[in-house]
């Protein structure tokens, strides 16, 4: 029985966890479940899968719970609960909360000895190298959930990492695809949330838009794989049934394909190294599927792409810059306080001023995450 922790369990990686994990009650224990706003769903979920402890994201929110509950449950709040649920007695704790948010309990849980199934990729963009240096220390397995990675994963399996030429990570092109910088002024919060593909949370779908979210997952993929970044390529292919792609030295290509499902790679890492049938998934049938097409990204119009090479290349709280003003640019576009093409705007621009801090420690990357927001917020939260 595998004892597992859920930190985000109410969005979408959470929810499609719990679904998977339903199909295999017998191999997993739910030890603890996390919420931020979502009181009433947490507390189907405490109903359905009986964890000791919960954590939410204040007293307001625990009250709210306690109300709409009958079983005893021990109650966390605020982020210390998410730094305190990573102790409790688990082997396995998967990471689906959005940005930041996840990187101290992510960190807490690794020090503690504990496997990771990592959604968050935010985490390992804004403190890459802590985090890995933490893992080899540990000796834990950070799992991929991100399709993409989860994807090179099964690429790399049964071949010699030495002999990788280029990892290939493949793009949708979010809902703007083919359209030039021209056409973006205007776009509304729903088109831009207008995924083709993928059904997700609300600030991983806007970054899908800008293509925010490739460069998000190219950084991902050097500290995941260590791989440099000139190795690591972007291609367009929107029907997203190629998650990704390794080329070895002899120039064969291996490729991950599966219908778009992310209950595909969360059973991967949740059991992984083997595999299991999970109820509902649909499986590909090549005679209908009619295309698989590529493209070149065009990273003039979508420039979020190329600002996340640079910030790699620069490294050190670079990547945090990147990370944070992304972060508070996509919720001031959700609230509709800028427009689309502010998001790109406001990252380079916090770039530009920021004085790099080389070999961060995790204070520096705390620090500096807040400083870029509070400029940032100061200057466009009117
Ligand atoms: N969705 C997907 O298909 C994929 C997602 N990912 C990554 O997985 C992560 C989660 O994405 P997704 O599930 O789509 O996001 P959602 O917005 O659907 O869910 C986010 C979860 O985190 C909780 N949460 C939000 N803010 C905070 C906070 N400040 N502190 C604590 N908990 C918080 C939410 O609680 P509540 O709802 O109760 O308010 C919810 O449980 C992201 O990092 C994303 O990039 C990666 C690949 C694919
Ligand atoms: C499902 C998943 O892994 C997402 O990160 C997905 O890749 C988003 O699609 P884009 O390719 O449009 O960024
Ligand atoms: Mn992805």
């Amino acid at each position: 029985m595998k004892k597992i922790i859920i930190l985000g369990s109410t969005g979408s990686i959470g929810t499609q966890t719990l679904e998977v994990i339903k199909n295999f009650k017998e191999n997993f224990e739910i030890v603890g479940l996390t919420a931020y706003n979502n009181i009433e769903l947490l507390s189907k979920q405490i109903k359905e899968f009986n964890p000791k402890v919960v954590a939410v994201k204040d007293e307001d929110k625990a009250n709210q719970l306690r109300e709409n509950l009958n079983k005893n449950v021990e109650i966390l709040t605020g982020s210390k609960g998410l730094q305190e649920i990573v102790k409790y007695d688990a082997d396995l704790v998967v990471v689906a909360v959005e940005g930041i948010a996840g990187l101290i309990p992510t960190v807490t849980a690794i020090q503690m000895g504990k496997d990771i199934a990592l959604a968050n990729k935010e985490v390992l963009v804004t403190a890459g190298q802590i985090v890995m240096d933490l893992v080899k220390k540990k000796d834990i397995s950070l799992l991929p959930v991100d399709s993409e990675h989860s994807a090179i994963l099964q690429c790399l399996r049964g071949n010699d990492t030495k002999q990788v030429s280029r990892l290939i990570l493949t793009a949708s092109g979010g809902p703007f695809r083919g359209k030039k910088k021209e056409d973006l002024r205007k776009v509304t919060v729903n088109e831009a949330l207008n995924h083709p593909n993928w059904k997700m949370g609300k600030k991983i779908t806007i970054d899908s838009a800008t293509l925010m979210n490739k460069g998000f997952e190219v950084i991902e993929a050097k500290w995941l794989f260590d791989i440099s970044e000139d190795k690591i390529d972007v291609i367009v292919h929107p029907q997203s049934i190629i998650h990704s792609m390794v080329e070895y030295i002899d120039g064969s290509v291996i490729a991950q394909l599966a219908t778009a499902d992310m209950r595909i790679p969360i059973q991967y890492a949740l059991n992984y190294p083997t595999r299991n049938y999970i109820n509902g998934i649909n499986f590909l049938d090549f005679s209908l599927t009619t295309q698989l097409t590529f493209e070149k990204p065009d990273l003039e119009t979508f420039k979020c792409l190329s600002l996340a090479y640079e910030a790699l290349k620069i490294g050190g709280t670079m990547t945090t810059v990147l990370n944070a003003a992304d972060e508070i640019a996509v919720s001031l576009f959700l609230n509709k306080k800028i427009e689309f093409l502010q998001i790109a705007e406001i990252i380079e621009e916090s770039m530009k001023e920021h004085n790099n801090i080389q070999n961060p420690t995790l204070d520096d990357i705390i620090n500096v995450d807040k400083e870029v927001k509070e400029k940032i917020a100061k200057k466009y939260m009117r």
